[in-house]
């Protein structure tokens, strides 16, 4: 029978004691084997906070055309800023929306010889000067994120036998979180059009926020598209490739797309990317035989394969595929 919705899952659990805590496990692993996708719920962000980001999300997206553009990522190598509408591919095709990638500030590493290209990916953020309070609201959101992240991501390892701290040193200096503020235009009328096109994400884990009310996200299943509309107090929770590599598929990095909205609305969503450091490559997670029985290899995406050892080299393809405007702009000298 068809999966009818994604499962939804009590983060809550993993701190009401032992018993609870190895339940809670053991269900989320189970979810990220069968599905790759849930709904996590109990995680204690306050509903202030989300509030306050999906409102500076809107008054971001209503600033006026040019001070957007100037914000536009084709200025910035790190492939931060703003993406205009039309400015991204996914799978070859148009992506209906517009959107702003932020990051870790750090400094830009210097190119030269023998330094790995994906460190191009580390540099400032672009902030929009009339929105000040977006830097500090946005950061509190990627800090509170990433401790979810890492206990989702310890809570794994100890389901598939391996030590609790097994990815801890991937993220433990330089982690490469990304967030990204999206706005879907009602681009559907009534025929579905791409908002953003077929994909598994690149990074370990992610964590959706998307606006109330709203629909348009499908995960794939058994070859069904599931609806994947927002539910409460929930994040939508879901695997990345890098997961999939450290467990030689046990856990699925799934397919998923959103379908614009009808013509006349429009939806916001804010996926959170948790991402190692970028020269960090996943630990083999020594699982047991359980567990590697039932390990099914990695997807295969003629779009997209193989995954790449090293997340930074898995990161810069996915950013140059998806933003070619961006790699004309700031790395042409890649494409030879
Ligand atoms: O907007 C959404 O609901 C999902 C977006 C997404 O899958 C992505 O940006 O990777
Ligand atoms: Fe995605």
């Amino acid at each position: 029978m068809a999966l009818e919705s994604l499962p939804v899952l009590d983060f809550s659990r993993l701190s009401a004691g032992p018993q609870e805590a190895e339940g809670f496990r053991n269900d989320l692993r189970d979810a990220m084997h069968e599905v790759g996708f849930l709904y996590l719920t109990g995680h204690g962000v306050p509903q202030e906070l989300t509030d306050a980001v999906l409102d500076l999300s809107r008054r971001f997206f209503e600033l006026p055309e040019e001070q957007k553009l100037a914000l536009e990522n084709t200025n910035s190598p790190q492939f931060r800023g703003y993406t205009r509408m039309g400015g991204e591919l996914t799978a070859g095709e148009v992506d209906w929306r517009e959107q702003i990638d932020v990051g870790v500030d750090r400094p830009a590493v210097e190119r030269g010889p023998g330094i790995p290209d994906y460190w191009r990916l580390e540099g400032p953020n672009l902030w929009p000067e009339t929105l000040p309070e977006m830097r500090p609201v946005v950061t509190e959101w990627m800090d509170r994120l990433s401790v979810i992240s890492l206990e989702l991501l310890r809570a794994l390892a100890l389901s598939l036998g391996a030590p609790e701290d097994s990815f801890d040193a991937a993220f433990a200096e330089r982690a490469f979180p990304v967030l990204k503020i999206v706005r879907y235009p009602g681009e559907s009328d009534p025929d579905p059009k791409q908002g953003v096109g077929q994909h598994r994400d690149g990074g370990v884990i992610t964590l959706l926020l998307v606006e109330p009310g709203k629909g348009g996200l499908q995960v794939e299943h058994d070859g069904d598209w599931i609806d994947a509309p927002q539910v409460p107090g929930a994040f939508v929770v879901n695997i990345g490739e890098m997961l999939e590599l450290a467990t030689n598929g046990y856990l699925k990095a799934t397919l998923h797309r959103v379908i614009s909205p009808l013509r006349g609305t429009d939806r916001i969503s804010v996926p959170f990317f948790y991402n190692p450091a970028l020269d960090a490559t996943m630990p083999q997670l020594a699982e047991n035989p359980e567990f590697q029985e039932k390990a099914r290899g990695l997807s295969v995406d003629p779009t997209n394969s193989p995954i790449l050892q090293t997340y930074g080299d898995n990161a810069l393809r996915y950013r140059m595929r998806a933003h070619p405007n961006v790699v004309a702009a700031q790395h042409a000298d890649l494409l030879n």
